[in-house]
């Protein structure tokens, strides 16, 4: 099956890395603005394949979109990424405009698509795609979650001290600095709560940092990350593509649950064939909810600042 990733800079790059190397897609198309420039880092990925042992197809092209014809997925990265000191909100500007081209072009030449967006701010650039593609609401996943629930992992068993394979976590409602909600109430480690190893102290410590994580990084690296996130999409797409139903928490509009309507936020969902599955509502303590809906609130407020 065909998967089409728009944007091939650093992320949309990463994404047509990991699916390749996965070899679950027939064909990869890179699409980006700059002239040559998907071109050019099709040819490159597509020199790894002998080196890698992979047969999808990756081919690229400067905007045209015809060459997406028929695709099963869609991946958005296309936009501006933010630089040190300054907040994911920033980027609506440019981006919203961009995002909303994008995907009437992609729609027009695959009316099927599920689309899966991650440029930022990415639950505002999701609701976009709601409100601009005609899609059904199945066929349209914000890229966060997942992204977040691997740094949460991460961060977790740096504490514990432990491989990451002996953790599980998730990490809910927005991808923002101050948005995300880390689910330390039911992470664990080999399915015992980890809150039985980590004192309040080293709790807060792996909730503050997994919620910086993307800042943490645009800091070090004067530029936003794109292994993770591209590691984080290529999940998606092979739950799709694969018809795997994995629970994975993403940006969905909620008609209803978790309290909400008309937002796109991110909760776990059990991702296949037809796109989103079934959204999965989860019990959350009385401080997850207050935090879930204070994430929700602020989500509405970037939301306000769209036009279409
Ligand atoms: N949701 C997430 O978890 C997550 C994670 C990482 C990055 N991001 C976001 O993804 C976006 C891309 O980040 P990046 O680091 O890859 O940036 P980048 O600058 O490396 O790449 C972006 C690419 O988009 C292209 N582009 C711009 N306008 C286009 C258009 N109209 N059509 C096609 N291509 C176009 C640019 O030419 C560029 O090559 C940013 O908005 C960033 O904030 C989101
Ligand atoms: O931090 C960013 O701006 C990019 C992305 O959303 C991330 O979390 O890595």
């Amino acid at each position: 099956m065909k998967v089409t990733v728009v944007g091939a800079g650093a992320v949309g790059a990463s994404c047509a890395e990991y699916i390749a190397m996965k070899n679950f897609a027939a064909e990869v198309v890179l699409v980006d603005i700059k002239e040559g420039f998907a071109e050019g880092k099709a040819m490159d990925l597509m020199q790894t394949a002998s080196l890698n042992g992979f047969d999808t197809k990756i081919t690229g092209t400067t905007g045209d979109y015809s060459k997406t014809a028929g695709s099963k997925v869609a991946v958005i990265t296309s936009g501006i990424p933010r630089k040190p000191g300054m907040t994911r909100e920033e980027l609506i500007g440019i981006n919203a405009g961009i995002v909303k081209e994008v995907t009437a072009n992609l729609v027009k030449h695959s009316p099927d698509v599920i689309i899966i967006v991650v440029s930022n701010p990415m639950d505002t650039m999701a609701y976009l795609v709601h409100k601009t593609s005609g899609l059904p609401k199945n066929k349209i996943i914000g890229m966060g979650g997942a992204l977040d629930s691997a740094r949460f992992k991460y961060r977790l068993a740096e504490a514990l001290e432990c491989p990451i394979s002996d953790v599980d976590g998730m990490v809910i409602a927005a991808h923002s600095d101050t948005g995300m909600l880390p689910l330390m109430s039911k992470a664990t480690r080999n399915g015992v709560p980890v809150t039985e190893f980590l004192d309040a102290e080293k709790q807060a410590y792996v909730e503050e940092e997994t919620k910086v994580g993307g800042a943490t990084l645009t800091k070090l690296l004067g530029t936003s990350a794109w292994y993770a996130p591209g590691a984080a999409v290529s999940v998606m797409v092979q739950s799709i593509l694969c018809d795997h139903k994995k629970m994975i928490p993403c940006s969905l509009m909620l008609d209803g649950e978790y309290g909400q309507s008309d937002i796109c936020l991110g909760v776990p969902a059990i991702i296949g064939a037809n796109g989103v599955e079934k959204i999965v509502e989860i019990a959350l303590t009385d401080a997850e909810k207050e935090k879930f809906e204070t994430a929700a609130k602020a989500v509405r407020e970037v939301n306000g600042d769209l036009k279409f």
